[in-house]
């Protein structure tokens, strides 16, 4: 097999509503993650580290912030030294679609039908912009090709309280899939689609041609193509992904998977797997004026730490003031944080701003408090009311919970 058997297709234009304000302004697979990457560097660096070089990137809601981050698509591809050149191809409805809009995900595959031919592969992997996972798809496209199916579906078992989130399957031992259901509101099983698929050129054309004729089609690959398929006795298979996997289209979702990346259950980075980003590696050590009083966390060499920080992330370019504390929160790049800050339980958008003696969030707080991208956040606006004390003895890790679970690491870049 040959890396030209399969490109990927990158859907990159969902509008991203439920992370709102941090999509206010910016297509949800460019959100940053971690302390120097952004969403869609899982599913680019997994192609990468696939041996997939063909990647035609759909995008639709504020398309130019994907255009500008992924630019000529080298920061990935040259990543990896290899004699096939490949291509990051950015795929926008504003030049694709008629109307301007791809109407769903298999409307914007659709749209790019003839993009596919001219590259003629024999399958087609169809990835989503806003995933955290790192996944070789190639055991996948092996079992794809060895079932002779005409789709493949990645699935997981997902907690029975989100079943309902996500497209719900039912195979038989050999998985292949016998039902699916796209997002039930009484799910009969909790194995989930992760909205990773592996088609046969041919027959997803065929499909994508029959749901285009359907009036009253949504166009959408779990609503639409995939129980198509199924009623019309295609054979459909089910690879079981086992590794870490998280569709972060919450603000919950986004702020607990970068607890995860602090408690060590998700890893950036990995010499085996590395991920790749269009911001260039650094080596500096960012200025900490005292590094005991950053606990678990981890930061980016570009910054200033003047305050403290715990189970926290500290992105490039950001700067924390003097007698700042910042407990379980994303701070993401080029945020600037006054004098004498509480945060707590949030995610401080890029390039905000918090004045001296601001409050954000609460160390008993339920939900996490968003401050959105360019946001002032002044001391008489308080997000909410946090105690001094209880903030400080957080910090100093007089909490059983955090000591037993976190071993005072800090990373730095
Ligand atoms: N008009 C458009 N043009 C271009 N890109 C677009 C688009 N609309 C959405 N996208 C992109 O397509 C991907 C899938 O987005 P959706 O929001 O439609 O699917 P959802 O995640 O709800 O379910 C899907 O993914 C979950 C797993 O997360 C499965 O369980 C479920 O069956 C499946 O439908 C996202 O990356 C999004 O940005």
């Amino acid at each position: 097999m040959t890396q030209m058997d399969c490109m990927a297709m990158l859907l990159a234009g969902g509008e991203g509503k439920r992370l709102a304000p941090l999509t206010s302004a910016l297509a949800k697979p460019v959100v940053p993650f971690g302390d120097r990457y952004r969403m869609i560097d899982f599913p680019l660096s997994n192609c990468m580290n696939s041996g997939i070089r063909r990647i035609g990137v759909l995008t639709q809601y504020c398309e130019n912030t994907v255009h500008s981050y992924i630019g000529n698509g080298n920061a990935w591809l040259n990543a990896i030294p290899t004699k096939h050149l490949g291509e990051i191809a950015l795929l926008p409805a504003s030049e694709a679609s008629p109307g301007g809009v791809y109407e769903g995900t298999a409307d914007a595959i659709f749209r790019n039908i003839s993009y596919i031919q001219q590259h003629n592969p024999e399958h087609v992997l169809i990835l989503s912009g806003d995933h955290i996972y790192k996944m070789d798809y190639r055991p996948m496209l092996e079992t794809h090709i060895q079932s002779g199916a005409a789709a493949t579906i990645a699935v997981k078992r997902v907690p029975w309280h989100e079943a309902s989130r996500f497209g719900i399957l039912n195979t038989n031992e050999d998985y292949s899939v016998v039902e699916f259901e796209e997002k039930p509101a009484n799910p009969s099983s909790n194995l989930a689609s992760m909205g990773i698929y592996i088609f046969r050129t041919d027959k997803l054309i065929e499909a994508l041609m029959k749901d285009a004729a359907i009036q009253a089609s949504s166009h959408d690959f779990g609503k639409d193509i995939i129980p198509m398929l199924l009623q019309e006795q295609e054979q459909l298979t089910a690879y079981p992904y086992e590794g870490y996997w998280r569709d972060v289209g919450t603000v919950d979702s986004l702020w607990e998977a970068q607890m995860e990346l602090i408690n060590g259950t998700l890893q950036l980075s990995e010499p085996d797997w590395p991920l790749y980003s269009n911001y260039a590696r650094n080596s500096i050590r960012p200025y900490i004026r005292n590094e005991a009083a950053q606990r678990d966390c981890i930061i980016h060499g570009n910054c200033r730490m003047e305050g403290s920080a715990q189970r926290s992330i500290i992105s490039a370019g950001t700067d924390i003031g003097k007698g700042s504390l910042v407990y379980e929160s994303i701070i993401m790049p080029g945020a600037r944080i006054g004098r004498q800050v509480r945060i707590h339980k949030a995610i401080i958008g890029e390039n905000a701003v918090i004045e001296d003696g601001a409050v954000i969030g609460a160390p008993q707080a339920e939900q996490i408090t968003v401050v959105g991208p360019g946001e002032r956040v002044t001391a008489e606006r308080k997000t909410a009311s946090a105690s001094r004390d209880t903030l400080a003895a957080l910090l100093a890790g007089t909490g059983r919970r955090d000591r037993e679970l976190y071993k005072g690491k800090v990373f730095g870049y």
